[in-house]
């Protein structure tokens, strides 16, 4: 079992509407940052306004950071984040095999998806969603034809662990990332993401709303985009959606 880490308060509530909701209703009120841990969502979000399927057991929570910082700074969270959930998942299997980042922001096993991230924000405060698939992935009817394939922990792994246990992981491993980001800034968080990367070196589809641009996947830049070597050259990409 990990330590809570010291400064960081904590809520495990039992159902909500969905984490990023009620993270926004209590921001104001909250004395400083707080994970808001649901055992049960009726209307989780996923990124650009998808449905989260979070059937009970999977883990749900948004970690609400009060923060004065400009859009750019408050999106590099996204990899901070990645990296304590990866770090979350090797604690509670005890294998790092099979796990890899997905730029932006999920976490692969196996090569399909076993948890996204979704950030808001809100004046004062960043929102960072995480979504876990502990024991059981949606259908793959339930997600995007073209979209990598769900998975769960306890599907490929064969482990079962609770949502209250992985809060206990992810809160510590997010605390070490996040004051090495704060103390020495997004470099160090760069290096360590592009270390867990998945189809580095690959020809990968980047999807902006209509328009599509194939390229070798090469790095990720100081500011977190994606750069691709493309038939027309180099291009950074700040919001896309990945396809392999
Ligand atoms: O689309 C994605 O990959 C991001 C999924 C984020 C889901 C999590 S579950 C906890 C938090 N509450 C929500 O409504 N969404 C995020």
């Amino acid at each position: 079992m990990s330590d809570w880490p010291a400064g960081y308060d904590r809520q495990v509530l039992a159902r909500v509407d969905s984490t990023m909701t009620e993270a926004a209703r209590q921001a104001t009120e909250l004395a400083g940052p707080t994970w808001i841990c649901a055992l049960r969502q009726s209307a989780a979000r996923g990124r650009r306004g998808r449905d989260w399927v979070n059937p009970e057991g999977n883990f749900a929570a948004t970690l609400v950071l009060p923060t004065s910082e400009p859009p750019e700074m408050r999106a590099l969270r996204s990899f901070v984040a990645a990296l304590a959930l990866f770090d979350a998942l090797v604690a509670v299997s005890g294998r790092v095999d099979g796990l890899s980042l997905k730029w932006p922001n999920d976490v692969l096993l196996a090569g399909g998806k076993v948890a996204g991230i979704l950030l808001d924000s809100l004046p004062d405060h960043l929102l960072i969603g995480i979504g876990v698939n502990l024991v059981q992935a949606p259908m793959a009817s339930e997600v995007e034809a073209s979209a990598v394939p769900p998975v769960s922990v306890l599907s490929v792994l064969g482990v079962e662990v609770g949502p209250d246990v992985f809060l206990d992981h992810l809160a510590a491993r997010y605390a070490e990332h996040e004051r090495s980001f704060v103390t020495l800034g997004f470099a160090p968080i760069r290096e360590a993401w592009l270390a867990r990367a998945a189809r580095m070196g690959e020809t990968v589809t980047a999807r902006m709303g209509t328009r599509e641009v194939q390229g070798r996947f090469d790095t990720i830049d100081a500011q977190g985009r994606i750069v691709l070597t493309t038939a027309q050259g180099r291009e950074a990409i700040a919001a896309a959606d990945i396809f392999f």
